[in-house]
């Protein structure tokens, strides 16, 4: 899943990996996080505005999603408006991730053939085995870029700053590593935010109940910024609104079957396994937030089981959607805070209801790496709440304008 040179996903050396770690994971401080709320509420913006559509149509929310996941940390960790929201489509640099993806999937599981397919001369082959090389040529102009508009050490709000902090210190990545990662942190955070978002909807479309849960919840805690704007210290008291995104993310974890380890030279001895050595294991998160001894009627979206009681210790250990240990998510803070964001956003201001050819089996899991939906598409009817009941006024103008000025440095 890693650009050459060797970045934070393909790193094997323990300590290689464990530095470069350092010098990226400081950058998702709850602090810095809270920094760049400006530029994640330009984006939901966004994304709302292309929600405004007649009702009698569906939105493709697989699609909508993943454009704002892109734009959020497009502009984050590349300083680069893409406007995908705006657009509607996705731009060339989205399918150069997808083609990645794959193409890492088939050089993970058969290095051979993935040698053997770079060399085929075809320009279709050469598109889909290059497109880790353009994601890099692409990441190092915009990096040049950036670098000449805003300088090393800006005060702008975004993440590429905060990146960049330990280069300021003496200790840090080339301008080569640094480009390298903000590709991984691009890639990595985009489709497992947006497929976490489309199961959450279709979800809460099949169960509205939780949907008029959210809403209570938003008028008692948020009353008139249920709409937004958002402090973050808000976001982090919705218990609610956390037990559908947790629901979501226990039943559909976007990245179901971690990246492949490998077990020392001695093997290794698990419970009552002996795994030879040099053997290579995957932990399947999928299985382990469907245990049913943990999570009674696991395949059933059921938000009410983090709201009844503590979690259980089985629960708090086999939840894991953002794995554990020292290969664990580093940009969770981030991801939580886009969920937050879309679900007070989008159900503040819409029902989400399920059309008839959104069903069971377009929705259907399909591992690509990362889970999308078999169909590549999620349909979903967002009917505008009436005014009053839940719903205030339009109050966009305004919005756009505080955001604005929050966000003009
Ligand atoms: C709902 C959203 C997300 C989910 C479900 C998710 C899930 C995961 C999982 C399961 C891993 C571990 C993979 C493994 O063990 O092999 C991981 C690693 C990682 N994630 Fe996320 N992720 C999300 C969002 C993000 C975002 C927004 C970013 C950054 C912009 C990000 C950056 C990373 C990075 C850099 C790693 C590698 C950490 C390391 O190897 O030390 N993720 N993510």
């Amino acid at each position: 899943m890693s650009l050459p040179p060797h970045g934070i996903f393909s790193l094997r050396n323990k300590a290689a990996h464990s530095q470069r770690r350092g010098l990226l994971s400081h950058a998702f401080s709850q602090q810095n996080i809270n920094d760049c709320m400006p530029i994640i509420e330009q984006k939901l913006d966004s994304l709302l505005r292309s929600f405004n559509c007649d009702t009698s149509q569906t939105v493709d929310v697989f699609l909508r999603f993943r454009l704002f996941a892109f734009d959020v940390v497009g502009e984050l960790f590349l300083g680069t408006s893409f406007g995908a929201s705006e657009a509607g489509t996705a731009p060339e640099y989205l399918h150069d991730v997808d083609r990645q993806f794959l193409f890492s999937g088939i050089k993970f599981n058969f290095p051979l053939l993935a040698t053997f397919l770079s060399q085929i001369p075809l320009s279709s082959m050469k598109t889909f085995t290059q497109g880790g090389e353009r994601l890099a040529q692409f990441g190092n102009s915009a990096f040049q870029e950036y670098i000449q508009r805003y300088g090393r050490d800006s005060k702008r709000r975004d993440l590429l700053t905060k990146v960049l902090v330990p280069q300021q210190k003496g200790k840090a990545m080339t301008d080569r590593e640094t480009y390298v990662e903000v590709g991984n942190l691009v890639a990595a955070g985009t489709d497992t935010t947006s497929t976490t978002l489309t199961y959450l909807f279709w979800s809460l479309a099949r169960f509205p109940e939780w949907q008029n849960h959210v809403r209570k919840e938003m008028h008692e805690k948020l009353g008139r910024a249920a709409q937004g704007p958002y402090e973050m210290q808000a976001l982090n008291g919705l218990p609610v609104v956390d037990a559908v995104i947790n629901e979501a993310l226990r039943l559909y974890p976007a990245a179901p079957a971690s990246l492949p380890r490998v077990t020392p030279q001695e093997g290794w001895q698990w419970n009552a396994y002996t795994i030879p050595p040099e053997a290579s294991c995957r932990a399947f998160l999928h299985t382990a937030t469907r245990d049913p001894i943990a999570f009674p009627d696991p395949d059933v979206f059921l938000p009410g089981r983090w709201l009844e009681a503590e979690p259980t210790t089985s629960m708090k250990t086999l939840f894991m959607p953002f794995s554990k240990g020292t290969r664990a998510c580093i940009g969770k803070s981030l991801a939580m805070v886009e969920l937050r964001l879309v679900v007070l956003g989008l159900l503040s201001r819409y029902e989400v209801k399920l059309p008839p050819q959104t069903t069971e089996e377009s929705m259907e899991i399909r591992d690509h790496f990362l889970v999308m939906p078999k169909s590549g598409k999620c349909e979903l009817i967002f009917e505008p709440l009436p005014e009053g009941r839940w719903r205030r006024p339009d109050q966009t103008p305004d919005r756009r304008r505080l955001i604005t000025a929050q966000y003009d440095l």
